[in-house]
């Protein structure tokens, strides 16, 4: 199983949704730089379940407890370990899982791959709340490219096709048991140019790989994206000047990425997150003991919408990303 993330740091999540603890090691941190701790419980608490009347009932501390690497808030320059308890499991939800897969979900798949030995409680190591870990390594990265100038910030841009008042597509979604999904934006400024390699490891290749590591996650774009397929040349093109000596771009529908290379200009890219796949309207699907069709309805604590708390995750993994290239 690949739950390693890194080329020149090494960022290892583990867990299950309901095993006893979640984490990461995060390997190739520099000896002495310096954390805020409350910063970082500031993030991981956007992401947090339990939280809003749009997220999951299910409640979480998701306070990590950091087990090495860092002391009085400064790394040591060996292996930083955290861990989160789960604290507030309730597997008993997930019973009907065993023998029945939930459309949507990763349950069948897993299933299909390692048998009887998945652990399929709470969607298991595939479960959205292994974004917490991604979070905790993604708030330290964060943290520390904030300081050299870079800032990475995601926000919603719509849920259920409405951008005017996204919250309202929730809404209406929930009165019938059902979800959404949605399209989060994301923009990396303070970027130098010059940063990504040709080909299979330009920012485009790196920055959808750590992404597409965010469950629900079904799509990214960059800059423009597939509306430049629909478009000319003349009004895709991003004309260039000198400005007092620096080079920008009078527009940017390259997103600020030319040949996996940044130009300089702010990096922009868009990702589709779908409907959250556990609904309370009843679905067909399958007993793989009786080999037979049959009805589900899921029931437990689900997000009626995960955009939400997905745009802290987009960002943890662009800062991950970024983090690993630029070293
Ligand atoms: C922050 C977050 C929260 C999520 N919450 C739920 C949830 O409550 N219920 C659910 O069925 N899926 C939820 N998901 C999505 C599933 O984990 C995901 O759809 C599933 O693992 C299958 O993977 P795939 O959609 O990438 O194919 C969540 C994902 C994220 C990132
Ligand atoms: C706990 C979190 O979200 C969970 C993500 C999730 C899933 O299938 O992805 C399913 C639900 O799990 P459970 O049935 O155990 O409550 C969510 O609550 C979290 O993100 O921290």
């Amino acid at each position: 199983m690949s739950s390693i993330y890194g080329d020149k740091i090494k960022v290892a999540i583990f867990g299950e949704s309901h095993s006893e603890a979640i984490g990461v090691t995060i390997d190739g941190l520099p000896a002495g730089i310096s954390i805020d701790m409350e910063e970082l419980q500031v993030f991981m608490e956007r992401r947090a379940p339990g939280r809003s009347k749009y997220a999951t009932p299910r409640k979480e501390a998701d306070r990590p407890e950091f087990l090495c690497g860092i002391r009085d808030g400064m790394t040591c320059g060996t292996p930083v370990t955290a861990m989160i308890r789960n604290e507030n499991t309730r597997s008993a939800d997930y019973d009907d899982m065993k023998d029945t897969p939930r459309p949507g979900h990763a349950d069948y798949a897993a299933h299909v791959k390692y048998g009887d030995a998945n652990d399929y409680r709470g969607g298991g190591h595939f479960s959205g709340r292994l974004t917490a870990p991604l979070c905790i390594a993604g708030g330290i990265f964060k943290q520390i490219l904030a300081k050299e100038g870079i800032t990475i910030d995601a926000r919603i841009l719509e849920i259920g096709g409405n951008s005017n008042d996204p919250f309202a597509a929730v809404d209406e979604a929930m009165k019938d048991g059902d979800s959404v999904g949605g399209i989060i934006e994301c923009v990396i400024t303070g970027l130098p140019a010059g940063i990504g390699e040709p080909m299979f490891d330009g920012l485009e290749n790196v920055l959808a790989k750590a992404v597409f590591g965010i469950p629900a996650v079904k799509g990214i774009e960059f800059g423009r994206g597939f509306d430049a397929a629909r478009i000319r040349g003349s009004e895709n093109n991003d004309e260039f000047y000198y400005d007092d000596h620096k080079v920008r771009t009078r527009t940017n529908n390259h997103g600020g990425i030319l040949g996996g290379i940044s130009s300089g200009m702010p990096v922009v890219f868009r990702v589709a997150v779908k409907p959250t796949p556990s609904i309370a309207i009843e679905q067909s699907s399958i007993s793989y003991s009786r080999e037979e069709n049959v009805k589900l309805k899921v029931g437990g604590r689900h997000d009626p919408c995960i955009v939400p708390r997905a745009v802290p995750c987009v960002e943890a993994a662009a800062a991950m990303a970024l983090y690993d290239m630029i070293r």
